[in-house]
């Protein structure tokens, strides 16, 4: 129509001069024609003079459109900046670190139960007339609902739209519902799909643009794994490599090659989500049926340009299922279990220590004493937002658990050196918090008032433009985007190495190294031209001893292989600092770290065979010199603490090894002449484990039975039960243990020592086939080398022999001191003190 119009306009020139080119030709139509034009020629300007004034009307409602746009997002970006500022004070005031604890209800209401709560409170009936409190920022009752415990979340939540970083962890007794609330059911969900259905949701009434992106791992026996990378369900392969932390230079923390992958909607998150569960370890335990056997963390990050008055561009937020708290001894785990429980024991423990130290603002935070502290170092502590729910049960059965619990929780709440807040001034804080409520609601209104007015004339733009209204800030964030797209990941054997990249701390040893390149968790190798790093530390513990650990139907489960004890001792040399750091920092796992002892040259020499007595003063000596001359992480107190329940003999017997060696008596039952020559000598030979595989010697179950009940399990109450350990019998961890260690003279020749060193250990009670004691050898090995097979081939009595032949080598262990177990004295002990 328009263009209709301006055309007629156009053409008036030539109609005129043709009209007067025709003047001779003037007639009454002429006339007519003359006079329509002319109407035509008013009529055209006037529309001309309309449109444009249209056009400039509409320009004008866009522009003050765009200028009340600007106005509305400046005063909505200060109602942000204000809420930013009042939660952050609200937050403040309830602390920084908050505690809350969730009492799970009981399985039948006629259970005795002696734990009571109140919506602050928990109290512990220990006897008729002994009760114990202990309170929290708030205490969610049997009854309560996961509304109730997300209402308490929901401003930790708020507070990572505003840029703070955020932790929220479960913590808590095996099966006391820390993935209850966290994950929840699809009925009743938990925390994680409700705070990440919360962030999308202000995302979406926010005027900013975000990216969000979504991780998930696990912590698995101190190794990090991506839960969003299948890891392959072989029972025996060899152990993925661990993923490697690093920090920038701004002191964000980072993981080297995790699948971060950017998320629009709730949807997407929940199908990362399921994947990662199916690739997480989780196994039957005796008091979950599907225990979580690791650490599990989800990691979701929140990137927003020009958002000035958030906190940081980038930041992010922890949601993590620890791995259940669990007495080892009570659990009666063995294997793997065993592993696992004693792992995670002691990453609880690093992780309380680093909450301890935060609460009473220390200058030292020991993040680096396990991989979980390392991950979320930049989480915890300074502005983050930490929220630990502690679970607990009520059953009296579960009441030591609940104590430590509840002890654990304690320590991590704010409570400087004991002294509450009195009630006068707590009275005030609660005040002033409710006013900052207030004030917080009357922004919140107005900011979604706002919100909403910058919501209608974004749209009303739009319609007047006929375009989509883009903002500088989509803009950056596209910027952002791309920059975030095109960020290189670190590739393993690639000319570009970590150490390149990382400072000296962060770099990977050479065993980690050896790791990532194919999970090598063979033994140090004794062969010619193997001068690593590692090898160059004579006196490298780890890895050495190995004790046959059963394969059996949970574990067959899991995908990892087998691991050996000597994943827990390890020892350094003193005059390798720096290695000793570096393994703090990078490569042992977590079980490694509590027990890496700097290890020293004690004057001690003894040879020949050692007494009760003088092993006992060896363990003593062995002791003083190491309290004198090494830096210890805790070994050094456990096993102090340790020495005067250690009843078990360390007997030091320099012995020739011999592979062919027999089980003492010749398939006729005759002496051999090996065993002649020996009892001449004076030398018992034990029964080695090897020949037990191999001769396919075995024992009824009765005899089993018999024997094992001699030692029984030792349990919290009865320390008891550890006099009852089989003798220790040192027989050549030649290259790995330093022999003043134990007063033994080293073996001439080492190399060949080193092929058939192992852990002797002998049962006190003879088996009655045998003149002799029951000795055990399991030669230096890597795990997968072991014979498993034959172990299969035996059926189920050999493996139930076995199980209980595995638990009697640990708690031998245990009892001089080789390993930690994470019970009592120490990692429960260590929480209550
Ligand atoms: N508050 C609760 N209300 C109802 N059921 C609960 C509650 N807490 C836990 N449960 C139930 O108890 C069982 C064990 O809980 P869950 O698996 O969450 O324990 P967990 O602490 O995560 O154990 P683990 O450390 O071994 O993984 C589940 O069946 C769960 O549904």
């Amino acid at each position: 129509m328009e263009r209709t119009r301006s055309k007629r306009v156009q053409n008036l020139p030539e109609t005129v001069h043709s009209l007067i080119g025709l003047r001779s030709h003037l007639t009454s139509s002429w006339v007519k024609s003359v006079s329509n034009i002319a109407k035509n020629v008013s009529s055209s300007s006037e529309i001309s003079s309309t449109s444009k004034e249209e056009d400039d009307s509409a320009f004008i409602e866009e522009q003050s459109i765009r200028n009340q746009l600007s106005t509305l997002t400046v005063q909505v970006n200060d109602q942000n900046k204000r809420r930013r500022q009042i939660l952050n004070e609200f937050l403040d005031l309830k602390g920084n670190i908050r505690v809350f604890c969730r009492v799970k209800p009981l399985d039948s209401k006629n259970m005795r139960a002696p734990v009571a709560s109140d919506t602050r409170n928990v109290f512990i009936k220990l006897t008729e007339s002994k009760r114990k409190t202990y309170n929290f920022d708030r205490v969610f009752q049997p009854d309560s609902s996961q509304d109730d415990v997300f209402l308490e979340i929901e401003p930790v939540i708020k507070s990572v739209m505003d840029g703070y970083n955020a932790c929220i962890f479960a913590y808590g007794q095996t099966g006391t519902g820390k993935t209850f609330t966290m994950e929840g059911l699809p009925e009743s969900p938990g925390i994680v799909p409700r705070a990440i259905k919360g962030l999308f949701k202000q995302v979406e009434e926010s005027n900013h643009k975000f990216v969000i992106k979504f991780s998930m791992l696990e912590i698995y026996m101190g190794n990090l794994r991506d839960l969003l990378v299948s890891q392959g369900t072989k029972p025996i392969g060899p152990i993925p490599p661990s993923l490697l932390i690093h920090t920038n230079p701004k002191g964000e923390i980072g993981i080297e090659n995790l699948v971060t992958r950017k998320v629009k909607d709730f949807d997407e998150v929940f199908k990362l989500y399921k994947l990662g569960c199916r690739n997480r370890a989780t196994a039957f335990t005796n008091s979950n049926s599907a225990s979580s056997r690791s650490h599990c963390m989800i990691r979701v990050s929140i990137t927003c340009a020009g958002a000035t008055e958030r906190r940081r561009v980038r930041n992010k937020i922890w949601l993590v299922d620890l791995g259940g708290s669990e007495r080892v001894l009570k659990t009666k785990a063995t294997g793997r279990r065993f592993d696992e429980g004693k792992a995670i024991n002691l990453s609880l423990s690093a992780l309380g220590d680093v909450i301890n130290s935060l609460q009473r603002k220390n200058a030292h935070i020991p993040y680096r004493n396990s991989k979980l502290t390392q991950v979320l170092k930049d989480s915890l502590g300074q502005d983050s937002k930490t929220l630990m729910l502690v679970h607990i049960g009520r059953k009296e059965d579960d009441l030591c658990e609940t104590i430590c619990s509840l002890d654990f929780a304690t320590r991590a709440k704010n409570v400087h050196l004991g002294q509450e807040e009195s009630k006068e001034k707590q009275e005030k804080k609660e005040t002033v918090m409710m006013n900052l409520q207030k004030t917080l609601e009357t922004i919140e209104k107005d900011r979604e008032a706002t919100l909403k007015e910058i919501r209608y004339l974004n749209e009303t733009l739009e319609k007047l433009s006929g375009k989509p209204h883009v903002t500088e800030e989509a803009e950056e964030v596209d910027e952002i985007r791309e920059e975030i797209q095109v960020t290189p990941k670190l590739r393993r054997n690639k000319s570009r190495r970590a150490s390149d990249v990382f400072c000296s701390f962060m770099r990977p040893t050479a065993s980690s190294n050896r790791r990532l390149s194919g999970a090598d968790f063979s033994p140090i190798s004794s062969g010619p031209g193997s001068k690593s790093r590692r090898n160059s530390m004579a006196h490298v513990r780890s890895e050495s001893v190995c004790l046959p650990m059963m394969k059996n139907v949970y574990d067959s489960l899991c995908d990892s292989s087998e691991r050996s004890v000597s994943k827990s001792t390890c020892a350094m040399s003193q005059n390798r600092a720096d290695d000793a750091a570096t393994v703090y920092s990078q490569d042992i796992s977590e079980c490694d770290i509590k027990l890496v002892v700097s290890e020293h040259k004690t004057e001690v020499q003894q040879t020949g065979q050692g007494s009760a007595r003088k092993a006992c003063s060896k363990i003593g000596i062995f002791e003083k010199n190491v309290n004198r001359k090494t830096e210890f992480s805790r070994i050094n107190s456990w096993l102090r603490s340790q020495s005067e329940n250690r009843s078990c003999v360390l007997d030091k017997k320099p012995r020739r090894l011999n592979k062919n060696i027999s089980l003492g008596r010749s398939s006729n039952g005759d002496q051999t002449s090996e065993d002649i020559e020996e009892s001449k000598a004076g030398i018992k030979h034990p029964l080695l484990l090897k020949d037990v595989f191999e001769l396919e010697y075995m024992c009824s179950a009765e005899t089993e039975d018999q024997i094992l009940s001699i030692y029984p399990n030792p349990n919290e109450e009865d320390y008891a039960s550890l006099h009852h350990l089989p003798s220790f019998r040192y027989d050549g961890l030649s290259q790995h243990i330093d022999d003043a260690w134990f007063g033994v003279a080293r073996s001439a020749n080492r190399e060949q020592d080193s092929h058939a060193s192992g852990l002797l250990l002998e049962l006190k009670q003879p088996l009655p086939n045998s003149q002799k004691g029951l000795a055990f050898v399991e030669d230096v090995a890597p795990p997968l080398l072991r014979p498993q097979g034959i172990l299969v081939e035996r059926g189920r009595g050999a493996h139930t022999f076995m199980q209980k032949l595995e638990a009697l080598c640990y708690r031998t262990l245990v009892g001089v001191g080789l390993i930690d177990v994470s019970y009592g004295s120490d990692f429960f002990n260590g929480l209550t003190q």
